[in-house]
């Protein structure tokens, strides 16, 4: 459905994204990166609100870059820094933007406003809504024109756990029948609903994999022991620390590292969280699982 092909975006010398290739069918695709590492960037691209520097993006086969109108008729945005407005009602705020986009099916609304679980509320001001209300909110928006890619950037910053948990829940379900993709750095928030990953590092695809795939991959790359301190002193100097807690006198320790780091070290399992921590520990070490 989108292709991104050989994709930058500079801004002065610096390459915010330096190269990228993807292949996106429908589904659910965390793209996952630290800080800086050109999510925003990428999808600002994406959603044609801004113009790559080098490289294509073809939706169904045809570019978007040179047809923006292509993309924009068949998207759903929801930025990093959406706001609602705290005047109007829930309501009232998706009447504007369905007048906005030419929506003209009055329906719209009120399934929209059901979908996102805010029908009880709908005639409240949006002022008095909590964080999660307000990102439904602006979900609903995002959908007003049945979109075949939705792009949300940082969807659950600011949100309480039970929040979360609905808000995911949304997003997880609207992956069935269409392209979404979802930026986070806060990998626990998409591990149960993406069906990829797409890994950004300095604007750079370090993977892009099933979680699955990428949890199996650091298998026999996680460790976990029960050290004296002196040893994890030792230790810490060699391998990547995950997690280390003191236990009476000794250290518990998770640790990531391409081989049994020691006699007292067992495998274990890998959180989605670890087998990224540990795939860019292999990266660095020169050994970067391949995607
Ligand atoms: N308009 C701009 N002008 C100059 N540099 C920019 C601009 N936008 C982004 N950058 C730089 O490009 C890089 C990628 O930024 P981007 O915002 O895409 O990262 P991100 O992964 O979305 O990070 P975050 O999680 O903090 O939002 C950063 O080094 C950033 O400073």
């Amino acid at each position: 459905m989108l292709s991104i092909q050989d994709l930058v975006k500079t801004f002065g010398d610096h390459r915010a994204i330096d190269g990228l290739n993807l292949e996106l069918g429908a589904g659910l695709v965390g793209l996952v990166g630290h800080n800086g590492a050109g999510k925003t960037t990428l999808m600002q691209m994406l959603a044609t609100l801004s113009r790559p520097s080098q490289g294509r993006i073809l939706l169904d086969g045809q570019d978007i870059v040179a047809r923006p109108e292509l993309m924009r008729r068949r998207l759903g945005y929801l930025p990093q820094d959406f706001g609602v407005y705290p005047q109007l009602t829930a309501r009232e705020f998706l009447q504007y933007f369905a007048a906005l986009k030419g929506v003209r099916d009055g329906r719209r609304i009120q399934q929209l406003l059901e979908l996102v679980n805010l029908h009880e509320q709908a005639d409240r001001l949006a002022a008095g809504f909590s964080g999660g209300m307000r990102q439904r909110l602006g979900i609903a928006q995002a959908l007003l024109n049945d979109p075949d890619v939705l792009i949300v950037d940082e969807p659950t910053a600011g949100l309480d756990p039970e929040e979360r948990l609905r808000f995911r829940q949304l997003l997880s379900e609207l992956g069935f029948s269409r392209l979404v993709i979802v930026s986070t750095h806060i990998v626990s928030d998409i591990e149960n609903m993406a069906t990829h990953l797409a890994i950004l590092r300095r604007g750079r695809l370090l993977a892009f994999s099933s979680p699955e795939a990428l949890m199996a991959r650091a298998e026999g790359q996680v460790w976990t022991a029960l050290l004296e301190p002196g040893h994890y002193e030792a230790l810490r100097q060699q391998v990547h620390v995950l997690q280390a807690q003191r236990q009476g006198g000794l250290i518990q320790v998770r640790m990531a590292h391409t081989e049994r780091p020691c006699a007292e070290a067992q495998a274990a399992l890998p959180s989605l969280e670890e087998a990224l921590m540990a795939q860019r520990y292999a990266d660095t070490q020169g050994l970067g699982m391949a995607a």
